[in-house]
């Protein structure tokens, strides 16, 4: 049976998001829906799949639930979390500037700020191995991968999801595209990850390109933003705060050092509403 859909398109430098309110729509996904939404030939067109819903806990103010363009549910994403604060505040779903949202991987909260940027809480980086989670003996911050017979050198870091950061000399040259997937699916990340490649223009300045678990490369990535300049404060490479330029614009990350919180600053855009009939 089809039913119809009502959705607002957004984006977050460039990052896209179908967003769909599940607060004032019953609405139920099957993967094969979300893949055909995300589609940008037949579908849509996204990276993500943003779902707004009724919090179930006391004290939080939603729940939202994130699908990656191969239809598989995501833990966290940070351009999307900015989305999600613009989304229900303009759509009038709350009145509240500073919003408290469950994902699955824990509570964030996004402040929308006066000049129209979104700054959200990303929580406390994880750098335990086994809770990225990354295979490995050893807790060091820089760990060897082997890549193809190229042995790398990354960062594990989860933000609530996995992002396994290198260091390049310039990310327009970096191997991207070949290293990417092969990165994504390396069995020594059991949950697949997001693989992160991080050029450092100087201290409070770098440049980042990542390729995305379950949607290729974007034009931008929250959580890589943070856990890249997480590895980088890590390293010693530059010090908080730092812009980060990505393909698709300026994101500034702050971080204090381990176990304090990542606050992430940034654009979130609506680009229009419209409904879908859904297959
Ligand atoms: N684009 C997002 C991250 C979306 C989820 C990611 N692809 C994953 O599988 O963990 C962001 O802005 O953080």
């Amino acid at each position: 049976m089809s039913s119809k859909l009502a959705f607002t398109k957004m984006h977050g430098l460039g990052n896209d998001f179908v967003v769909i309110d599940a607060v004032r729509q019953h609405i139920e996904l099957t993967e094969a829906q979300v893949r055909y939404l995300a589609d940008r030939h037949f579908g849509v067109g996204c990276d993500q799949l943003l779902i707004v819903e009724a919090a179930q806990t006391p004290g939080v103010d939603f729940r939202y639930r994130i699908f990656n363009a191969d239809g598989g549910e995501v833990e966290q994403c940070g351009n999307g979390a900015r989305c999600f604060a613009r989304f229900v505040f303009d759509q009038g779903l709350t009145d509240k500037r500073e919003i408290r949202v469950e994902t699955k991987k824990g509570i964030i909260t996004p402040r929308l700020e006066a000049d129209g940027n979104v700054t959200v809480d990303m929580g406390v980086p994880v750098l335990n191995p086994a809770d990225v989670p990354f295979v490995s003996e050893s807790d060091a911050y820089v760990q060897p991968l082997d890549v193809a017979g190229n042995t790398i050198a990354i960062t594990a870091v989860s933000m609530g999801n996995p992002h396994a950061v290198q260091v390049v000399a310039d990310v327009d040259t970096a191997p991207v595209a070949e290293q990417g997937p092969l990165i994504e699916h390396h069995p020594r990340f059991p949950a697949r990850v997001n693989a992160g490649f991080l050029q450092v223009v100087d201290d409070h300045h770098v440049r980042l390109r990542v390729f995305e678990r379950g949607a290729g490369e974007t034009l931008a990535c929250g959580t890589g933003a943070c856990a890249a300049v997480v590895a980088g404060i890590l390293r010693e490479l530059v010090v908080s705060p730092v812009t980060v330029e990505t393909r698709g614009g300026e994101l500034t990350i702050a971080w204090n050092g381990v176990g304090t919180p990542v606050m992430m600053t940034g654009p979130a855009v609506s680009v229009f509403s419209a409904d879908i009939t859904l297959p």
